[in-house]
């Protein structure tokens, strides 16, 4: 099995358990609440002889990292804390250094773990200092964002931006334990929120032609965050999450790369507008609505995909357009793309919802079709 969904007696509306499996480890993901004392011991259980750990939180989240702080300390175990400030822009190489001269000052060791509390910026960056301080300390994941639950805390990309080049510095570094508590998405604002959801439909389109159909039934559920459709929609995330990167890991056969499916045009969404003025989902939800519309394009999907993706992209609260866009200022970005090969372009385009493929020699006057589409 390439990944693992429990069906423990704990699964239900108390929560839910998966296993990423790799090569040679695996760790588990909790979806479950933190008011117990189980996130202690199973930190204790994933990281086995804990004794320091290096809490990395989003000043958002300052309470709930607190509380956490204080679980974690219950055990015996010393624990520093640092807040990073909200928002894209801290994923740079100013925060970072900041944050590994933090650690140093701490007194770390190899055996000290960062504990990650926020949301993909804060997974992103504080998995990328566990990655590299000490040529690598373990790291938990505990996601307080829709889409750090459903996407970055699993599956170990950890990074940084580069002006005009996002995520460009960073490691594949994965973390011992990620632990999601939904109650923490009660103070979420809306717009967060809803960005989650667009790599929610980016699973059904990619892998889950059951998945989307579920979705477009329980879209209205979804934003009005009914405990049980988050459940199944967290749940269904993970497991194909977990099931992609278990076969590729570092991205080396092409079969991960269907994670970026609408990314080529997101991330250049995000550097071109100035980070932080799309919200990362947001950027992806405008990118998937381009990379369909290139795939109709190239005679590869029907038109039917792209009305049925933006019908539930909409119905979910996110934007299908790009007013700004600016082609020319996009095309460099997008030619800093990790998956250009020998200076290519390469796009993850659908041929069905479910069935995604990675495809190159793409005419530029094609992908200039494609965003001026979503304008
Ligand atoms: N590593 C991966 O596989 C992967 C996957 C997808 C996205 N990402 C990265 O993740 C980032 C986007 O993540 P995000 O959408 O979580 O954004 P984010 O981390 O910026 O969080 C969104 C906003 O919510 C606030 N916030 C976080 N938790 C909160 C809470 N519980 N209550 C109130 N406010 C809260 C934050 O301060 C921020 O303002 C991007 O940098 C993207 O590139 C990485
Ligand atoms: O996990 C992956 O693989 C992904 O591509 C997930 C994406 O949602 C995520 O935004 C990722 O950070 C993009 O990675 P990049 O390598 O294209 O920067
Ligand atoms: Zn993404």
């Amino acid at each position: 099995m390439p990944a693992s969904g429990d069906s423990s007696p704990g699964d239900g509306a108390d929560g839910c358990q998966m296993t990423v499996e790799l090569g040679d480890r695996s760790y588990p993901i909790h979806v479950a609440t933190l008011a117990t004392g189980r996130f202690a011991a199973a930190l204790v259980e994933a990281t086995g002889d804990l004794s320091h750990a290096l809490v990395i939180y989003d000043q958002a989240v300052e309470s709930w990292a607190q509380e956490l702080c204080e679980k974690i300390s219950a055990s015996a175990v010393r624990v520093d804390r640092r807040a990073v400030p909200s928002g894209e822009p801290s994923k740079s190489i100013q925060q970072y250094a900041e944050l590994l001269d933090w650690i140093l000052q701490s007194g770390a060791d190899r055996r000290s773990v960062v504990v990650a509390v926020g949301g993909g910026v804060v997974g992103d960056l504080a998995g990328f200092v566990a990655a590299s301080y000490a040529r690598g300390i373990r790291f938990v994941q505990v996601p307080t964002t829709l889409l750090a639950m459903v996407d970055s805390s699993v599956g170990g990309k950890t990074g940084i931006n580069l002006a005009g080049a996002k995520n460009m510095v960073g490691a594949f570094w994965q973390p011992d334990l990620v632990w999601a508590d939904t109650a923490s998405l009660d103070s979420l604002p809306e717009r967060s929120y809803l960005s989650g959801l667009a790599e929610v439909v980016k699973y059904g389109v990619i892998e889950d032609a059951a998945f989307f159909s579920w979705l477009e039934s329980n879209a209205s559920a979804l934003v009005n965050r009914d405990p049980a459709a988050l459940r199944h929609a967290i749940r269904q995330s993970c497991l194909c999450k977990a099931r992609v990167v278990k076969e590729d890991e570092r991205e080396t056969s092409g079969r991960r790369a269907i994670l970026n499916y609408g990314h080529t045009f997101a991330h250049a969404i995000e550097a071109t507008a100035g980070y932080g003025q799309w919200l990362h989902g947001e950027a992806v939800s405008i990118g998937m609505q381009m990379a369909a519309s290139l795939a109709i394009q190239l005679g590869q999907c029907d038109a039917d995909l792209l009305e049925r993706q933006t019908t539930l992209l909409t119905r979910c609260g996110l934007p299908v357009r790009f007013p700004d866009a600016d082609v020319d200022a996009m095309l460099p970005v997008m030619g800093r793309d990790k998956k250009v090969a020998h200076g290519k372009l390469r796009f993850i385009l659908p041929s069905r919802i479910g069935a995604v493929e990675l495809v190159g020699d793409v005419d530029e006057s094609e992908v200039r079709r494609a965003v001026e589409a979503h304008r």
